[in-house]
């Protein structure tokens, strides 16, 4: 059997005359080449799929510039008294982030309004945009939040994290791991195996579909600004809805102003400026600067989170609503929170970005005051910050309302700065407001005082001209 074997092995074939065992061999070869290539090119077609199936459609929101700017600002020392929970300000050049993720190719919409949303605070005047300007790569790569994670669960923007993956981040959403509980969900604080530390938001009782879920998720993931929270990613998976955010560490305003955090200390007048500055920039980039433009809906002391230097970090668009571009308002059903919902929004539904102003507003005047915007532990005309803050300027009793833990008071220009800017915001009449670029214009420091028309005094407008005349203003009747 054996020497049969040999012979019939040894035989040459017609395939350059080659023996049957080498013939089979080269065959058996082949074929392992062919499956491993048919199976690589699957897993590869795999991955590009499902990364495509997690991308927004290009069109679906926009950012208005491609470039990293910097703007310069002068930075203070934060708390004036008690132990810090964290160091102070140092001076340094603050840099506003506004760039483009490379996965997409983002068109460029910027009119000259959005450039100058930019480009406040550096006094450099027009000389900034050429000077500033950095290529996108300038954000090392190893600097991601998302480094490192498994390639195969990147979105576009971010990242698609299992139950698992969030199981394990926050110690099986442990008890112990509860940051605070909103209207919408628990937050937890949590780490991912890369060790970036995170806030994990588990919503309760989503109504949504999935598909409109991620959808609006997307539409947020893709928004960059350097004062506003990051959403890092979101998991869905059975009926958990799960959003991933950067984890901003040094408590939020209200607790800064109201709450456990005051006991640290209180926050000067400077920093309170520096962070309803970054909140103002925050708000004009989602309000002019991407299209659909984004309404946050919930602007409040709360959301407004604080970071280890005192800037801003916006944050909670549980609420916001997307606004298509040469739509002037959407009718929803009203949302937010008592004391800072604009009173047209309040009484008809009716919501833009004219409404986020107004809150801006009434967080302005809770920095200025420390005061609750709403509080019925004071007498009855002091109840509504808004309409006391009104009564009190317009009986020229504007220094008195200088929240009396600030140490270093404010200068006359500078306490009237603000509540110029504050009472302009809370307008009754919403097309009266100002943008929040202006806002952000006015509010930002001596260097770049207010523009000729926001002093004028305007036919129907009695804030404004009060605070330049001093004469006696009735305040408008409650809202709410
Ligand atoms: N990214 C984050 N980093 C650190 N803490 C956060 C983060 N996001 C939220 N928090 C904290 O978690 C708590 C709950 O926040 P959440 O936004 O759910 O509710 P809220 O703002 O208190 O109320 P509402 O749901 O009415 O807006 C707050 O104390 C908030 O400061």
């Amino acid at each position: 059997m054996a020497p049969d074997l040999n012979t019939t092995l040894s035989k040459k074939t017609f395939v350059f005359g080659m023996k049957v065992w080498v013939f089979t061999g080269v065959l058996v070869g082949v074929f392992i080449v062919i499956v491993l290539v048919v199976l690589s090119i699957c897993v590869t077609s795999r991955r590009k799929s499902r990364r495509v199936s997690g991308m927004l459609p290009l069109s679906r929101i926009s950012i208005a510039s491609k470039e990293i700017k910097e703007i310069g600002v002068d930075h203070v020392s934060a708390i004036q008294q008690g132990p810090r929970p964290h160091d102070g300000i140092e001076t340094e050049s603050e840099k506003v982030l506004l760039y483009s993720n490379k996965a997409y190719d983002y068109s460029i919409s910027g009119s000259d309004d959005h450039t100058e949303i930019y480009a406040i605070g550096s006094g450099e005047g027009s000389k900034e945009a050429s000077v500033l300007h950095r290529p996108s790569d300038s954000i090392p790569p190893d600097t991601s939040p998302l480094a490192g994670l498994p390639d195969f669960s990147q979105l576009g923007w971010g990242h698609w994290f299992t139950l698992r993956d969030l199981e394990l981040a926050t110690m099986h959403f442990s008890n112990d791991n509860i940051i605070g509980e909103g209207g919408y969900g628990v937050v937890y604080r949590g780490q991912l195996m890369n060790g970036t530390p995170v806030a994990v938001k588990k919503l309760l009782n989503v109504g949504q579909a999935e598909r409109e879920f991620r959808v609006e998720v997307e539409a947020f993931g893709h928004v960059r600004h350097k004062n506003l929270v990051r959403l890092l990613g979101y998991c869905i998976e059975g009926t958990h809805r799960i959003l991933v955010y950067e984890y901003v560490d040094n408590g939020n305003l209200e607790q800064w102003l109201h709450g456990a955090l005051s006991q640290y200390g209180y926050l000067t007048w400077e920093a309170r400026i520096k962070i309803l500055l970054g909140t103002a920039k925050a708000l004009a980039y989602l309000h002019e600067a991407i299209e659909p433009k984004i309404v946050h809906r919930d602007i409040k002391a709360s959301n407004i989170l604080i970071d280890d230097e005192f800037n801003a970090k916006l944050s909670d668009f549980g609420l916001a609503k997307l606004l298509g571009a040469g739509k002037s308002h959407i009718t929803t059903r009203v949302m937010g929170t008592f004391g800072y919902v604009a009173p047209e929004y309040a009484k008809s539904g009716l919501l833009n970005e004219k409404s986020d102003v107004y809150s801006f507003g009434v967080v302005l005047l809770e920095a200025i005051t420390g005061r609750d915007p709403v509080d019925y532990g004071r007498p009855t005309h002091e109840v509504n910050l808004v309409d006391w803050l009104k009564m009190m300027v317009g009986s020229k009793r504007s220094e008195e309302v200088v929240d009396p833990n600030i140490e270093r008071k404010p200068s006359v220009s500078e306490l009237k700065r603000a509540l110029l800017t504050a009472l302009r915001c809370v307008d009754p009449d919403a097309d009266k407001r100002p943008k929040m670029s202006q806002v952000a214009r006015m509010l930002n420091s001596e260097e770049n005082p207010i523009p000729r028309q926001d002093r004028r005094p305007r036919k129907g407008h009695a804030t404004a001209t009060k605070m330049e005349s001093g004469k006696q203003e009735r305040g408008p009747r409650r809202h709410k």
